[in-house]
């Protein structure tokens, strides 16, 4: 168990990298199973939680993976399961991934209903409805889905009644086996559809339209693997974007893409914010009071909602009244409650929420609801006056490699703690006394090199 503690009122200056992104890695990692020959050697590899679950899924899958400090190199011949662990995949809603991969090189596929974040329903019917179309046979038994093709998956015309990110990737990496031809329309346009999409193409894959709403697939008869440099994460960029305009600081986001962060780049500008573009990454400037607006989030390249909460924590802050739709996921306001321990004062109606902005915001103990909750109640809590504790870092850790270092590094007051239970009090009746040991740095960072079990590779 570990809590971030902040200390509001750290101006935040200077730079800081962005990693490899999440939301591209977990699709690209789950497609290189589908390279029968060579090895994928995958660059800008995030060290987060999630990045561990796939790995664990893959190499489970029977492919061998040797993860380096930023890279993981994939061999994936020969695959003895089509069956991942069940407690693996639920740990996680982007395991589903590997169904499409799966049936594209054994034909078959046994999945638990993948978890993640509490954040709204998240089906997975136009998964199964693109497979069908290929001519997969899908029972769905309890807590599970059992899939089967007879021979090779057959390209087909698939239309997506919601333009799912997910959906979209799976039908893509499975239809660059398929035999013949796969449309898929009203597809997602995400950087990280055309990031695998690249990958995919590099491999040998004939992937065509990725970015656009139709992407037309010809199946090929087999894949390699390949070297490949995973896209910098959008939505860590613009925390970061988030954290230097709260404070009324002055910060570089290296390796942060304009084209990508256009629509959070322009609602910024709009509160007055200065965003300059540089060669390699952004440079965010708040130096006048900030405006309120208003904000709704659509698919890309809409504004992203995994930038909802973060650009929420803003709004507080902002003078004027603000409306925040959420379009995508029907619980993702959890957030509201905590920052209200904060004394923000917001109103949820329906899928808005009406933000009272320019409150001061006082520090309190919070919890991170999820992944992104976690992300905008540090902001919030850099400007809070006194000190926040947020708990529930394991959300935080999905998705944001050592964010109490990267920034403590710019200036701000936050520690992460992790409270540990010394073995001889937790075996005592009385709750055991809590050892707090004060750290910056992310606690896996210096873990390397994990190889699967017997590595069929010199
Ligand atoms: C690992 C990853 O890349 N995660 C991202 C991905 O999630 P993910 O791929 O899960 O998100 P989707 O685009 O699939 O989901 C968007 C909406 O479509 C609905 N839906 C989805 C699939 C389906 O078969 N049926 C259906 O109704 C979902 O319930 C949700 O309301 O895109 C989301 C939307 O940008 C982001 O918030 C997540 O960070
Ligand atoms: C919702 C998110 O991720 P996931 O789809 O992996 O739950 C996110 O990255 O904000």
């Amino acid at each position: 168990m570990s809590k971030i503690i902040v200390r509001g009122g750290q101006r935040l200056s200077g730079t800081v990298r962005v990693h490899g992104a999440k939301n591209a890695v977990l699709p690209i990692l789950a497609a290189s199973v589908l390279a029968s020959e060579g090895e994928s050697e995958i660059a800008d590899v995030p060290l987060l939680d999630d990045v561990l679950t796939i790995r664990e899924v893959i190499a489970s899958l029977g492919a061998d993976v040797l993860h380096g400090e930023e890279t993981m190199t994939i061999r994936a011949q020969r695959l003895t399961t089509y069956e991942p662990p069940h407690e693996m995949v639920r740990k996680m809603r982007a395991s589903i991934l590997v169904m499409g991969p799966l049936l594209a090189r054994t034909g078959r596929v046994k999945i638990a209903l993948p978890g993640g974040c509490a954040i709204g329903m998240r089906a997975i019917d136009q998964h199964l409805k693109g497979f069908e179309a290929m001519g997969v046979e899908i029972t769905l038994g309890q807590g599970f889905i059992e899939a089967k093709v007879d021979g090779r998956l057959k390209g087909s015309k698939v239309y997506l009644d919601v333009a799912s990110v997910g959906a979209t990737e799976n039908i893509m990496m499975a239809a660059s086996l398929a035999e013949g031809t796969t449309i898929i329309e009203n597809a997602a346009k995400e950087p990280e559809i055309v990031d695998l999409a690249n990958y995919l193409n590099a491999m040998g894959a004939h992937v065509r339209g990725a970015g656009t709403d139709t992407i037309r697939i010809e199946g090929v008869e087999s894949l390699h693997g390949v070297r490949h440099t995973v896209i910098p994460d959008r939505v860590e960029a613009g925390t970061y974007m988030i954290a230097a305009a709260i404070t009324g600081g002055d910060v570089f986001i290296e390796g942060a893409i304009a084209d990508h962060l256009a629509p959070v780049i322009s609602k910024l500008q709009e509160m007055g914010v200065t965003v300059n573009e540089a060669d390699n990454g952004l440079h965010v400037i708040a130096d006048k009071p900030l405006k309120a607006v208003d904000v709704k989030t659509l698919p890309y390249p809409g504004f992203p909602t995994d930038m909802q909460s973060q650009m929420m924590s803003l709004l507080l802050v902002s003078d004027g009244t603000s409306i925040v739709t959420e379009t995508i996921f029907e619980n993702r306001f959890m957030h509201v409650e905590q920052f209200a321990k904060m004394n923000a004062q917001i109103r949820v109606d329906g899928r808005s929420a009406i933000v009272n902005g320019g409150m001061p915001l006082t520090g309190a103990k919070v919890t991170a609801t999820d992944l992104r909750a976690g992300a905008a109640l540090i902001c919030a809590a850099l400007v809070a006056d006194g000190e926040s504790e947020i708990s529930g870092t394991h959300h935080i850790d999905r998705g944001y490699v050592n964010i109490a270092g990267k920034m403590a590094a710019l200036g701000a007051d936050i520690q992460r703690v992790e409270a540990v239970r010394e073995a001889a009090a937790a075996a005592a009746p009385e709750p055991a006394p809590v050892a707090v040991i004060e750290t910056v740095t992310f606690k896996r960072e210096k873990e390397v090199a994990v190889r699967s079990a017997q590595p069929t590779w010199a």
